[in-house]
């Protein structure tokens, strides 16, 4: 189970979180987000974070040279889409060898045949909660719902996850599950993330899914 921790933007909360090792750390490119973390991430940040842990810059229905410009220059590994970009979007990205997650939004009501489009078209799907506004809601969809989701693409579970979840989240069975992703449940206030509280949770996570575990150290 692969673990993206989103919405990072100081440097020391960043040093910290990469000794912890998780496999993505999300920075948000949108600039109405609490967590904006600008044009450019801080450079004494980018230098922290080891190759084993890959950027993702997280915008949203960005104009494409904009965030080409933006990928480049924060030196991000993936981008997630996390606004109503089509397919073609996302194509263009991969054409270019950029890695896309992208990102549905899931009510009640959500439909898994919206995902058909996208598939070739990106590498992950994140499912996260329909709110009123597009990014986190700090709230969790009904999971139960992903049981109508039969295609090829593996995704990341998110929404509202928060440091008492690990168990539940290990023992969920999907053959597509391939990581979660967390936010606003582990903050203190937007953009810092509680350290101790995600040192828990990530080795629970990983204490339950024999073969990742891994701390930075191992790599040192
Ligand atoms: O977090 C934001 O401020 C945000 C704003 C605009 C677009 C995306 C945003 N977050 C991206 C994420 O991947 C979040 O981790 C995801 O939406 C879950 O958030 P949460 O419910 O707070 O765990």
């Amino acid at each position: 189970m692969k673990i993206k921790v989103c919405g990072m933007r100081e440097t020391e909360n960043i040093r910290q979180l990469v000794e912890l090792g998780p496999d993505y750390i999300g920075f948000i490119f949108y600039p109405t987000s609490k967590r904006y973390v600008g044009e450019q991430i801080a450079p004494e940040a980018v230098d922290l974070v080891p190759t084993f842990i890959q950027k993702v810059g997280v915008f949203v229905d960005e104009p494409f040279e904009s965030l080409l410009e933006q990928f480049r220059n924060n030196k991000l590994e993936l981008v997630q889409l996390h606004g109503n970009e089509l397919p073609e979007y996302s194509a263009r990205l991969k054409q270019l060898g950029i890695p896309v997650i992208k990102v549905f939004s899931v009510g009640n009501d959500f439909d898994f045949t919206k995902t058909a489009p996208y598939t070739g078209n990106c590498d992950f799907f994140l499912f996260d909660t329909k709110g009123e506004l597009l990014g986190g809601t700090g709230r969790k969809f009904n999971w139960e719902l992903l049981d109508a989701y039969t295609g090829e693409t593996p995704f990341f579970l998110s929404g509202g996850i928060g440091p008492t979840d690990a168990e539940i989240i290990s023992n969920l069975q999907h053959p597509r599950l391939y990581g979660v992703d967390v936010n606003s449940g582990f903050e203190t206030e937007p953009a810092l993330k509680n350290i101790e509280a995600l040192k828990r949770f990530i080795a629970t996570i990983r204490q339950n899914n024999t073969g990742t575990k891994r701390s930075y150290s191992d790599y040192l």
